[in-house]
Parts: structure tokens; C-alpha cells; sequence
């Protein structure tokens, strides 16, 4: 296992927990609320996209999910890296900056909600890392099929800069989103380590059966590694239909006392061919919520929604959870 000692993020991570009241609201989707104010995210870069083209777009998002009651909002470096820029005819360093930009957009949105709010509560601000499928834009964050010719290396390779550039540039979190393959985590695990990444990081899976992850790898096996890396904060699952949420919890929950979080996608059903969500195949508001309490109740204290998912969700899960 490569992961090593050094401060003990989980102590952070336990401090915000205790001060947020025991537990903490994450966002929605940033993607879907980009798109709802009229974003065009069919792009190999999907969210990122807006990081050159609408800032101003994705400070909005991000304070429309503060004022909802998020505790904790995820920047758009979801599927922002820097071979995707390049690929658009950036710079490394123009695209190095872009994402220093994406964790500057999160945080002046906290500053300002902070100045205009006058209950304070606890706010992080988590920079994203999807996965390589997210980058390859082919759907394969959702198979985890990456082939053979995708080794450790080719993983660690590929995310190195990535994360320490988003990690200088100083968010509370860094968060490990839709970890569809046991090769990814230890690829993370391995790249905390060998970087010595200060900041605390939180490892979030996806999966379509409720026992596995996407992949097929045992999410037990998943969530040990993750157990096992000190730099590891919490850990969790997204983008997955909320039917699925409970068991997976249980299942981690075996084999970690890490703080666990969920963020679960609206239940609908993505089409990776046509690269859009099947409407009416998930769950509304109101049953997304209806959930909450059970999954607090199996271990669950960092609770939010991933795609199609929006502020009235995240409104509704703030009031359910009632923290602080
Ligand atoms: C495919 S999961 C997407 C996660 C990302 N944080 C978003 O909401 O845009
Ligand atoms: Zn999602």
C-alpha cells in the first residue's frame, strides 16, 4: 500500500464534522445547474468548459448551492486536466492556471456568501479530480474499463501535475470523485503519498449495483484502500442511483471508520451513447429525500447530490439533515 503518515487529515475532517453539528451538507450537481442556466457542456471538457468560457456562471452555482445550505462545494475540475486543455490549444501553464482558477472561483463565492451571511457555519471548499474516464469524455467513468494498456503507472502519470497544481492552489479538500476501478484509488492513494499532498482528501466511488463499483471491484476492496491511506479523510460514494446508497454505506462501513459521504445522482439513467440523462427514470426531490434519515442512520455524515440534482435537492437535504 503506498500511502504515509504526516498530519492526521481525518482529525481535520472530524473537526469540521463536530463544529458543522455532526454532520455536513455537500452540493448538487455543478454540470446540470450550468446547463440549467444555459451552459452548452457537450464538450470533451463538459463543466471545465465554462472555466474559459463563463466564470461568472460557475461562481453563481456555487453560491446559489451556499445559500441551499451546502457546507461543502466542489469546484469545476471535475474533467479539467491539463492534456484536456492542451488538446484545446492552451498552454500547460494557461492550462496549470485554469485550474488554480477553478479553486479561486469556489473560494471567492465562499468569501462573499460569508460577508452577506450572518449565521456562520462551517464551509470547505473540495477541488475535484474525476477520473481518467472523465477526461477520455467516453463514458468510461461509469464502466471503468480503462483496458489493458492502462497500467498504475499510466494512471498516476496521467493525474500527477493535475494534483498538485490543484493542491497548491489551496483548497480545504481535494475530492476524488466517481473512482469507477481499484487501479484509480491506488493510483490516488500512491500519488498522496509520493507527493506528501497536505491537503486532506476524501475518495468517492460510483457503482450500478449496489455492491460493487462500476467496474466490478469489490467496493470493500476499494474502500480499504482508502482505509489505508492516511491522507484520507473520508470516504464514499457518487453519482449513483440513490436505491443503491444504503447497502453500499453498510458495505463500507465494514471496513472503515473513516467518515463516510454520499452524493448520489437523481436516480436517472444515463445514456453514454447519446451522452445525455433519460429523463423521468429517477426519483424526485421529495423521495431523494426521503432517504436521508436512512442513510444517516447507516453511517453516512457528509450528504449531498451529484448530477441532475439541483439547489431546491440540496435545500431539501440541508432541512432533513438540520446540522447547523
Ligand atoms: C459525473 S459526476 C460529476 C461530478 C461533478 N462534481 C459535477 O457535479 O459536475
Ligand atoms: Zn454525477
Amino acid at each position: 500500500m503506498g500511502c504515509g503518515s504526516g498530519e492526521d487529515p481525518t482529525a481535520v475532517m472530524r473537526e469540521f464534522l463536530r463544529e458543522a453539528g455532526g454532520c455536513a451538507v455537500i452540493d448538487g450537481g455543478l454540470a446540470t445547474e450550468l446547463e440549467a442556466h444555459g451552459a452548452n457542456l457537450n464538450d470533451p471538457l463538459w463543466s471545465a468548459k465554462c472555466l474559459i468560457s463563463s466564470p461568472h456562471l460557475i461562481a453563481k452555482v456555487h453560491l446559489d448551492y451556499l445559500e441551499a445550505g451546502a457546507n461543502i462545494i466542489i469546484t469545476a475540475s471535475y474533467q479539467a486536466t491539463i492534456q484536456g486543455f492542451e488538446s484545446k490549444g492552451f498552454s500547460r501553464e494557461e492550462g496549470e492556471a485554469l485550474l488554480q482558477k477553478s479553486v479561486e472561483i469556489a473560494q471567492e463565492a465562499r468569501n462573499i456568501f460569508v460577508k452577506a451571511s450572518s449565521r456562520k457555519r462551517p464551509i470547505l471548499v473540495a477541488a475535484s479530480v474525476g477520473s481518467y474516464g472523465a477526461y477520455l469524455a467516453d463514458g468510461s467513468e461509469y464502466s471503468g474499463e480503462y483496458g489493458d494498456a492502462v497500467t498504475l503507472e499510466t494512471l498516476k502519470d496521467f493525474h500527477r501535475r493535475r494534483l498538485q497544481v490543484l493542491a497548491e492552489a489551496g483548497p480545504d479538500l481535494i475530492a476524488f470523485e466517481t473512482i469507477p476501478n481499484k487501479l484509480e484509488a491506488q493510483a490516488y492513494a500512491e500519488l498522496l503519498e509520493e507527493n506528501d499532498i497536505k491537503i486532506p482528501a476524501w475518495f468517492s466511488f460510483n457503482s450500478k449495483d449496489g455492491v460493487n463499483v462500476v467496474s466490478g471491484d469489490s467496493l470493500l476492496d476499494c474502500a480499504s484502500i482508502a482505509d489505508s491511506c492516511p491522507k484520507v479523510a473520508a470516504v464514499g460514494i457518487n453519482c449513483t442511483p440513490p436505491r443503491f446508497i444504503h447497502a453500499l454505506i453498510l458495505s463500507a462501513r465494514k471496513v472503515t471508520d473513516k467518515p463516510i459521504l454520499i452524493y448520489p445522482n437523481s436516480g436517472e439513467r444515463y445514456d453514454a451513447d447519446k451522452k445525455e440523462w433519460v429523463a423521468s427514470t429517477g426519483v424526485s426531490d421529495g423521495d431523494f429525500v426521503s432517504y436521508v434519515s436512512t442513510w444517516r442512520q447507516a453511517g453516512a455524515s457528509l450528504i449531498g447530490g451529484c448530477c441532475r440534482t439541483t439547489p431546491n435537492t440540496i435545500r431539501a437535504i440541508s432541512r432533513a439533515l438540520q446540522c447547523s
